[in-house]
């Protein structure tokens, strides 16, 4: 196991914010967080990366206590995406990307020639080298997201830590980052992401934790734990779970709506 949390609560000072999270992750395994906003999923993130104290419980990765390591070995082990449209760097792609390498740079913070080769690796990996000199700032949320994918490569991590990966992306652009993100999982990165769509859930979601009004409310197989009564006791709307595909099978969900489309 990369990664076992064990009875976590995290939140602040005057608040406990979620808490009772237990789950345990492989690499090569995609950890889904499943809930509405203001769950505590940034919460969540921050004490998984150390920058706030667990109020309680245990986070080990592979066997040692977080609790124990400096921020230095914390990022050599867990990389963190975030959400492409809240970030805007004026500065070349490879510039980006070569940030990832920062906790390997030493006092100086100067990127090497070696630094700048494992940059281009990243960008080889996610095949998006034509991207190399250009502005991040000029780029589509879709490519921005893939050169933070390639950011988080360069890092190194065995951990990856995905807020929303595919918010604010169209349709294409969405299913392109799911397919990386399958790929990273074939390369058995251990991958934590968090997503508001019940389906990617199913399609790329080893295990689901739903975080739901301050509470974990279930853990477990996504096969198991997303039925459309979990759906209606958040959302409170009716979906029907359905199987779709040509012998290569997956899940989805249609809603019911209560207004005639005709
Ligand atoms: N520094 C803080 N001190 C006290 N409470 C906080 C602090 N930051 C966030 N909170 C509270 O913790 C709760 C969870 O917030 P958090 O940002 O973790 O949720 P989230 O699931 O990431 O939300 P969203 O999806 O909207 O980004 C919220 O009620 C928020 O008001």
């Amino acid at each position: 196991m990369i990664l076992v949390v064990e009875n976590l609560a995290c939140g602040y000072k005057r608040r406990t914010v979620i808490e009772n999270v237990s789950f345990q992750l492989s690499k090569g395994e995609v950890l889904c967080l499943f809930g509405p906003n203001g769950v505590g999923k940034t919460t969540f993130f921050k004490t998984l990366l150390g920058f706030l104290k667990s109020l309680n419980g245990t986070i080990l990765i592979n066997n040692q206590s977080l609790n124990q390591m400096n921020r230095e070995t914390i990022a050599k082990n867990i990389a963190y995406v975030p959400q492409a449209h809240q970030m805007a760097f004026a500065f070349k792609v490879i510039d980006v990307v070569v940030l990832g390498r920062l906790v390997y740079m030493g006092k100086q913070r100067r990127p090497s020639r070696e630094d700048y080769k494992k940059a281009r690796e990243a960008l080889n990996k996610l095949q998006i080298m034509h991207l190399e000199e250009k502005l991040y700032t000029e780029l589509s949320g879709g490519e921005r997201q893939m050169v933070l994918i390639a950011r988080a490569l360069t890092q190194e991590a065995p951990i990856l830590i995905m807020d929303e990966p595919t918010s604010n992306l169209d349709y294409g652009n969405q299913i392109k980052v799911m397919e990386q993100i399958q790929r990273l999982r074939q390369q058995k990165f251990a991958v934590i992401m968090t997503t508001h769509s019940p389906e990617q859930v199913l399609l790329c979601g080893d295990q689901v934790i739903v975080f739901y009004g301050g509470k974990l409310i279930r853990t477990g197989a996504p096969k198991d734990i997303m039925t459309p009564q979990l759906i209606k006791d958040i959302y409170n709307v009716e979906v029907s779970k359905i199987k779709k595909g040509d012998g290569n099978f997956y899940e989805s969900y249609i809603p019911a709506l209560q207004t005639s489309l005709s």
